[in-house]
C-alpha cells in the first residue's frame, strides 16, 4: 500500500504507555487534559494552563510530553538521559515559527510515585502529524508549502549550527492554524565544525546511507546536516507521491537495504511519476547517494529553490515577526527564557486531524561489533574450537552444513529457547543465517545463560549485547536485551544485516564465516582483514563448530 504501507513508522497509540498520567495531574502550572500519544521515550499528554497561573504568552492549550526518570536498563535509562538533555537544550537555545517551541520544562512532582520525577517538557500542541495525515489517506495538497516551510526550520537551524537528526513525517506536526512545525529534538545536536555526535538513535527509513557505516566513537555516531537533508529528501517524495518510499522494500530495514545498495550502485531510486520537475531534481539532490555529493546541497539553497517552484511559504505569524532579512541568526530583544532566533524565509497555513502515534527506533553497530569491547566469549568457551582458523588473513574453514541448519533434536539447546531461535533465524531470508548458527551465537555468547553479565565488556543476558548497540536492533522500542526473546531476535536480526551486507559486497571466503566474525567485531574489522580478524578465530570457529553440532 503506498501511503500507510510506508511511511515507516508504526501505528500510532499502540501498546502500553511509558508513562501514565492520570488526568487532572497538575505539573507546573499545567493540569493534564488527556491522552496524545507515546513514543520511543515518553507519553505525550494534552494539557491546558491551570487558572490564573497562565503566564503571558502560555499557549491556552500544550502538549506534555512526560519523559521517565528511571526506568529501563542501565543503557536505556543513560540514553533517554541524554535525549532529554538534547531536547532541553536546543528548546532553550533557538527558536522558530516552524520549530515547535517548547514553553516551559518542568519535573514532575505530586506524590504519585509512577510519574514523580519525570521531566516534562511544555510543547505548543499540534493538531496532526504528516504522518498521520498519509496514513489516513488524506489530500495532502497543500504538502508543497508543508515542505517549504519545514525547509525553512531546517535552514535556520543549520545556519544557527544544528542539526535535526530525526527528520520525518511523524515529526512534522500541523497546528491548528495549519502550519506545519517540525518537533522532536531527542537527537537534535549542535555542530562542532562540520560535525557533530549523537547517540546511534534514528528512524532507518530516513537514515543516510553512510549512517549504517558510521564509527561509533565515545560521544556517538557523527552527525552531519547532510543526514537532515537526506531525511528532507525522503520526506519530500513520500509528501508529493502519497506517503510512498523512494526505495523499495516491504520493510524499513528492507528499504534501508535498498538505499545502501543505491549508494555503491547508484541504482535502485524510484521515484514516483506523479512528482514534477522541478521537485524530482531536488528529491535527486538530496538523495545524492554519498556525503560529500550531497554536502553541496544546504537547506537554504533548498529553500530558495522551492520558493521558486512555486511552494515557499511566506507571511509572519505575528508572535514571530522579527526576521532577519538574510535568514542570519540573530538573538532579539529581551527574551524572558531562551535566546530568539528567527530567519528569512517564514511561514504560512494549512490543514488538520488528530491522532497518535510512536516511532521506528533504531540503532545499528557499525564498525564496533555487538559489543562496544571485545566479546566475553575468551576463556568461556567449552566448545571444540579445536582446528584454529587459518590462512593470512585467519580465513576460516568453511561450513557447508550450515547453511541448511535446522536444530537437531537431540541438539543442546535448551527446549525453552529453541522456538525464539527459529524464529529469529527464519526472519532472515539469506541461507547463511539457520537457527544453528542463531543457537551457536548463543552458546558461546552466554552458554544459554539468560542473566550473562559482563561488566568488563559491557555485555549482558543471553546474546551478550551492549546495551546502546541492542538499541538498535531491539525489535520494539521497549525490547530489553536481558530477556531472552528480545535478545534472541535481536541477534538473529543483526545476524541477518550482516550476512545481507557481505552478500552485496562479495569478499572472499565462506559467508557464515564472516558473518559471525563480524557479529564478534565489525564489518570494517573484517573487510580491512580481507577475512576472519586474528581477535574474531577463536569465536568464529567456536560458533562454526557448534553451529555444525546442532544441525540436523
Ligand atoms: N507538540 C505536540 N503536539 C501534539 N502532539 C504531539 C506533540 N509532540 C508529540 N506529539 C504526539 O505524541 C505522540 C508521541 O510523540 P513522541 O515525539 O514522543 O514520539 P514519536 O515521534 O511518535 O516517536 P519517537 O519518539 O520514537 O520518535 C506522537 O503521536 C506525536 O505526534
Amino acid at each position: 500500500m503506498d501511503g500507510a504501507g510506508n511511511t515507516g513508522e508504526p501505528a500510532a497509540g499502540a501498546g502500553a504507555r511509558p508513562v501514565e498520567v492520570p488526568d487532572g495531574f497538575v505539573v507546573g502550572r499545567w493540569r493534564v487534559t488527556g491522552y496524545l500519544g507515546s513514543g520511543s521515550w515518553g507519553s505525550v499528554y494534552l494539557g491546558e494552563a491551570v487558572g490564573d497561573a497562565a503566564v503571558d504568552g502560555d499557549p491556552a492549550e500544550v502538549a506534555l510530553k512526560f519523559l521517565p526518570p528511571s526506568v529501563g536498563t542501565p543503557g536505556r535509562r543513560a540514553l533517554l538521559a541524554e535525549v532529554v538533555d538534547r531536547e532541553r537544550r536546543f528548546s532553550e537555545s533557538i527558536e522558530h515559527p516552524a520549530l515547535i517551541r517548547t514553553v516551559a520544562v518542568e519535573t514532575a512532582e505530586s506524590g504519585d510515585a509512577a510519574v514523580d520525577g519525570a521531566t516534562v517538557l511544555v510543547m505548543e500542541r499540534g493538531v496532526s502529524n504528516v504522518r498521520q495525515l498519509l496514513q489516513n489517506g488524506a489530500d495532502l495538497g497543500d504538502g508543497e508549502r508543508i515542505l517549504a516551510e519545514v525547509c525553512s526550520a531546517l535552514a535556520f537551524m543549520h545556519d544557527a549550527g544544528w542539526v535535526h537528526g530525526d527528520v520525518k513525517p511523524g515529526n512534522v506536526l500541523l497546528m491548528a492554524d495549519g502550519s506545519a512545525r517540525l518537533a522532536d529534538f531527542g537527537v537534535t545536536t549542535e555542530l562542532d565544525g562540520t560535525h557533530a555526535y549523537a547517540p546511534r538513535i534514528g528512524s532507518s527509513d530516513y537514515l543516510p546511507p553512510e549512517w549504517w557505516s558510521e564509527q561509533v566513537g565515545e560521544q556517538g555516531i557523527a552527525l552531519r546536516p547532510t543526514a537532515d537533508i537526506w531525511a528532507f529528501g525522503i520526506l519530500t517524495h513520500q509528501v508529493l507521491a502519497g506517503g510512498r518510499h523512494p526505495f523499495a522494500g516491504a520493510s524499513p530495514h528492507a528499504r534501508a537495504m535498498s538505499a545502501q545498495a543505491y549508494a555503491h550502485t547508484g541504482e535502485g531510486l524510484l521515484l514516483d511519476e506523479r512528482i514534477a520537475e522541478p521537485w524530482r531534481s531536488l528529491i535527486r539532490d538530496c538523495l545524492a547517494p554519498d556525503h560529500a555529493r550531497r554536502g553541496a546541497v544546504t537547506a537554504r539553497s533548498l529553500a530558495e529553490r522551492i520558493g521558486r517552484a512555486g511552494g515557499s511559504g511566506h507571511g509572519d505569524r505575528s508572535a514571530h515577526s522579527e526576521h532577519s532579512e538574510h535568514g542570519t541568526a540573530q538573538p532579539t530583544g529581551p527574551s524572558t527564557r531562551r535566546r530568539v532566533l528567527i530567519p528569512a524565509v517564514a511561514v504560512a497555513a494549512v490543514v488538520a486531524i488528530v491522532a497518535v502515534a510512536a516511532t521506528v527506533l533504531v540503532l545499528k553497530n557499525g564498525s564496533q561489533g555487538k559489543t562496544a569491547a571485545s566479546s566475553p566469549h575468551t576463556g568461556t568457551v567449552t566448545g571444540p574450537a579445536a582446528a584454529p582458523a587459518t590462512g593470512a588473513a585467519g580465513s576460516p574453514r568453511s561450513a557447508p552444513a550450515l547453511t541448511r541448519g535446522e536444530l537437531r533434536p537431540d541438539a543442546a539447546v535448551p527446549a525453552e529457547y529453541r522456538d525464539v531461535i527459529s524464529r529469529a533465524a527464519h526472519a532472515c531470508p539469506t541461507p547463511e543465517v539457520t537457527p544453528a548458527m542463531v543457537a551457536a551465537v548463543l552458546k558461546v555468547e552466554s552458554g544459554f545463560d539468560p542473566k550473562f553479565s559482563s561488566p568488563a565488556t559491557d555485555s549482558y543476558g543471553i546474546a551478550g549485547w551492549t546495551p546502546r548497540v541492542f538499541t538498535a536492533w531491539a525489535p520494539g522500542p521497549r525490547a530489553d536485551y536481558m530477556n531472552p526473546d528480545d535478545a534472541i531476535m535481536a541477534a538473529g536480526q543483526y545476524l541477518c544485516w550482516l550476512d545481507e551486507e557481505f552478500i552485496k559486497e562479495h569478499p572472499p571466503g565462506d559467508l557464515a564465516a564472516l558473518t559471525v566474525a563480524a557479529y564478534d567485531t565489525s564489518t570494517k574489522a573484517v573487510s580491512q582483514a580481507n577475512g576472519v580478524p586474528p581477535n574474531a578465530v577463536e569465536f568464529t570457529n567456536s560458533v562454526l563448530e557448534y553451529a555444525r553440532e546442532y544441525a540436523g
